[in-house]
């Protein structure tokens, strides 16, 4: 028997609750502060304890706009804009939904990041569910205890914390990204967030300052072996598959060891996928073919460098080689036009890789006399632009500042249209900036970023900078699972999102952006979505019928920001 006070009636389209008064205000989902009406406040036993004056959400909105705007920086924006969705879930999201450029930026990539590393001095109130390794079997009862039954959670978003963007391991503060890519996919896909549950899994940290701050919120010991890893996150997938049948697990900014073992283990066993290799190859994969139409080359007469071989780099290679397969090459032309840079330079036969960058090791006898660098261990990047001319180039290393002029103008030598996608967040960890490519190029570059950069003019031109982020996949990519109940994610979903997202963008006139614009995000998520069904049943791993209504279903699944009744039962 559900024994919750409160419970969303779909049919009926409102909240019922069993709480009154103070319970009823601090409760986000149910809370409507002064624009609860007359008779709620009446059956709600709320008379005298809000002000007397009702306001709509509309006169909400626009003051919680003006107080966002005095906040005094990034992260004090960030915690105000928290504090409100603690406070009350519609206002959060409809001011967010009404300013989602600008507060994309601050909810997410970039300042989300500033927001894991103060977590532990900034935390107000917990959001999400803290899961230890040192008692996993206290993750059932932590995750039941969010009160919500085997058909109430769509989504679950699950980080360990070792890789937080390009920042690296924050240990419990993770939690926030979890909490901020939800964040993104209720405002952007119109995932119901009372259906959502963000997730930590707090493994240790090898972070010294962290372990020895005395107000560090984690546990305060080193990441645990891999045995005892394993076993946990075995017993998080378990335990939410049986608790949340229908659930997708989404795994975000794990190791790049973790990441890739743990997609190998559960991915062709569960509704699952790996933002950081899936996502971002998606979205990378869709910039790179706006960037081809415009470049004028087709697909298959491409040649790309990847500065950074990890989980992201390679999931990008992975999704780019399978699409140069499409446009007609064999599997093994098309993985020799990937050059992969890592820390210790070009990847070749030979050097020391972790398995899944393998494949992309190039022959020995091709670098024979290329030039290596002592520091470095191997070939730099420097080097192996100059060899191979590339005329893709693409940043997932982290490494701020590595795409420099010298570069950069030698690439330019040789192509005219370069597309160089500095994929690095936050915005200090871009390569480099959009103003310096287009500068060092003459406008010539066809420029995506991870993070937001506001549009570069040079000569007489203005450059919309696209944002080559996961954000413009992960919604739509679990939307569509979502209305097709689909059982897996497959390639297949994976590269019509790609596709879709690509589709978005309409011009590819001087100037034009290679990704459609932040604002349009929930129409792009809507694209996706309906695109990542028709693929799942294409690949028959959907339960629900897909047919010509597919788009429509999609929107009509969408949460909406708007105040429903609150029922007083
Ligand atoms: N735009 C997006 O949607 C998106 C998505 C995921 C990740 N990213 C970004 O990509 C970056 C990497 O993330 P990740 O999850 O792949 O991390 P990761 O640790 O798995 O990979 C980083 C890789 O960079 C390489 N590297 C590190 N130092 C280097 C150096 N000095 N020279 C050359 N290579 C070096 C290594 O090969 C390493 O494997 C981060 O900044 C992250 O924010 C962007
Ligand atoms: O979180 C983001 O902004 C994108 C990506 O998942 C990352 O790790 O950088
Ligand atoms: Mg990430």
């Amino acid at each position: 028997m559900n024994t919750e006070p409160t419970r969303w009636n779909p049919d009926l389209e409102r909240w019922e609750t069993t709480s009154r008064g103070r319970a009823v205000l601090t409760d986000p989902r149910l809370n409507k502060g002064t624009a609860f009406t007359e008779d709620e406040r009446q059956a709600l036993d709320l008379v005298g304890l809000i002000p007397p004056h009702v306001l709509t959400l509309e006169q909400q909105s626009s003051r919680a706009y003006a107080q966002f705007l005095a906040q005094p920086d990034d992260l004090a924006k960030n915690v105000y804009l928290a504090a409100l969705q603690d406070r009350n879930t519609v206002l959060f999201y409809r001011l967010v939904g009404e300013h989602l450029d600008e507060m994309l930026p601050i909810v997410y990539t970039p300042t989300v990041g500033t927001a894991i590393q103060r977590y532990s001095y900034e935390y107000r109130r917990p959001r999400g569910v803290y899961l230890s390794v040192d008692a996993p079997k206290d993750v059932e009862r932590s995750l039941r205890a969010t009160g919500l039954g085997p058909d109430d959670v769509d989504l679950i978003v699950a980080t360990d914390g070792e890789a937080i963007l390009g920042i690296g391991d924050w240990g419990v503060g993770g939690i926030n990204i979890s909490v901020g890519k939800l964040a993104v996919y209720t405002a952007a896909g119109g995932i119901h967030p009372a259906r959502t549950i963000p997730v930590v899994l707090d493994v240790g940290t090898n972070r010294k300052e962290l372990m020895e701050d005395p107000l560090y919120l984690g546990n305060r010991h080193p990441r645990v072996d891999r045995e005892t890893y394993d076993a946990f996150v075995e017993t998080y997938v378990d335990t939410a598959n049986r608790l949340f049948p229908g659930a997708v697990l989404h795994w975000e900014d794990f190791g790049p060891d973790n990441a890739r073992r743990i997609l190998a283990r559960y991915g062709d066993r569960y509704l699952t996928f790996n933002d950081d290799v899936q996502g971002t190859g998606a979205v990378n994969l869709a910039a790179v073919l706006s960037g081809v139409r415009a470049s004028g080359t087709p697909l298959r007469d491409h040649r790309v460098v990847i500065f950074g071989a990890g989980t992201a780099g390679i999931g990008v290679a992975d999704q780019l080689r399978d699409a140069l397969v499409s446009a007609g090459l064999t599997p093994d032309e098309a993985t020799r036009r990937f050059w992969c840079v890592g820390r210790h330079g070009l990847l070749t036969e030979g050097m020391a890789v972790r398995d899944f960058q393998a494949p992309y090791a190039r022959p020995a006898e091709e670098v024979a006399d290329w030039s290596r660098d002592a520091d470095l261990g191997g070939i730099p990047l420097a080097e192996v632009v100059h060899r191979v001319s590339p005329t893709i180039l693409i940043g997932t290393s982290g490494q701020g500042g590595a795409f420099t002029e010298p570069v950069i103008r030698d690439m330019a030598a040789s192509v005219s249209r370069p597309i160089i996608l500095p994929m690095s967040n936050p915005t200090s960890l871009a390569e480099a900036t959009p103003a310096q490519l287009l500068g060092w190029t003459d406008g010539g570059a066809l420029v995506a970023t991870g993070s937001p950069f506001a549009p570069v003019t040079h000569g007489d031109i203005t450059y919309q900078i696209g944002q080559a982020n996961n954000a413009f996949i992960f919604p739509g990519l679990s939307l569509g699972a979502i209305v097709a109940h689909a059982t897996r994610m497959t390639d297949g979903m994976l590269k019509a999102s790609a596709d879709a997202v690509a589709e978005q963008v309409g011009s590819s006139a001087p100037g034009a952006a290679l990704l459609p614009p932040t604002q349009q995000l929930r129409e792009t998520s809507a694209a996706v979505a309906t695109a990542v069904a028709r693929a799942a049943a294409h690949d028959g791993v959907a339960r629900a019928t897909v047919g010509d209504d597919i788009g429509s279903r999609v929107r009509a699944a969408m949460w909406q920001p708007d105040y429903h009744p609150v029922h007083a039962v």
